[in-house]
């Protein structure tokens, strides 16, 4: 039986499909999905409580956060207490975080924190998948013109050797790549 529990952590440039991975280790692995906290505001579809906590300056200031980035002109941040609830309720975490928020949790988690990193072999068909995903053409333009984006669309120095790097061009091919990686992880 499987003692510690892990949080999966999943990154990588926008549209690369971290949150379509992230509702796959959900629903395939029974992970428990960390909802962090935003300032930007919700996409059409988005839910409060679902896709994130959709949050102010103000209501952002007062979170107990485990780390906490800027992107994109927005505030992001995560909670120990997110991550706890999935833990005590026996089951492994799966977190979407930038390669930032990837990189303290591998400083603060060390080997409790699996990461993914997310890549496509061709870099445009991340703005035509935010495109197909409904994203407002002003949205994906501010996306690929932030610093954030072309930073996270490599790998770290950081996280060379520690992160699995997964190319997400074709679903079940990438699918085949994640179930592997669980495996070598969880021994049930
Ligand atoms: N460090 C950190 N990054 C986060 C957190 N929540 C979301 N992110 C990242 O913030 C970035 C922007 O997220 P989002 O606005 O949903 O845009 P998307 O990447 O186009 O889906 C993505 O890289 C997310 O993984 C968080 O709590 N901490
Ligand atoms: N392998 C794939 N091939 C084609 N489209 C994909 C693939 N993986 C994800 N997508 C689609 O690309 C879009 C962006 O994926 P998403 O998971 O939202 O990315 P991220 O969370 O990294 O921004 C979504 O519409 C998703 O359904």
């Amino acid at each position: 039986m499987q003692k510690s529990k892990y949080v999966f952590v999943i990154t990588g440039a926008a549209g690369s499909g971290k949150t379509t991975v992230a509702n796959y280790l959900r629903e395939r692995y029974h992970m428990h999905r960390v909802i962090t906290h935003t300032t930007r505001l919700p996409r059409p579809g988005e839910r409060d409580g679902v896709d994130y906590h959709f949050e102010t300056s103000e209501t952002m200031k007062k979170l107990h956060l485990l780390e906490q980035v800027t992107y994109d002109q927005s505030q992001y941040g995560s909670s120990l207490e997110g991550l706890e609830e999935g833990w005590r309720q026996g089951q492994n975490d799966v977190v979407v975080l930038d390669t930032a928020g990837a990189i303290t949790y591998h400083q603060r988690l060390h080997q409790q924190a699996v990461i993914i990193f997310l890549t496509v072999t061709h870099m445009k068909s991340l703005a035509k998948r935010m495109t197909l995903r409904g994203d407002k053409i002003d949205a994906v333009k501010s996306r690929l013109q932030s610093k954030e984006y072309h930073r996270d669309l490599m790998l770290p120095p950081a996280l060379k050797g520690v992160a699995h790097v997964v190319t997400n061009d074709q679903w079940e091919n990438t699918k085949k790549q994640i179930d592997a990686i669980v495996k070598q992880i969880i021994t049930v």
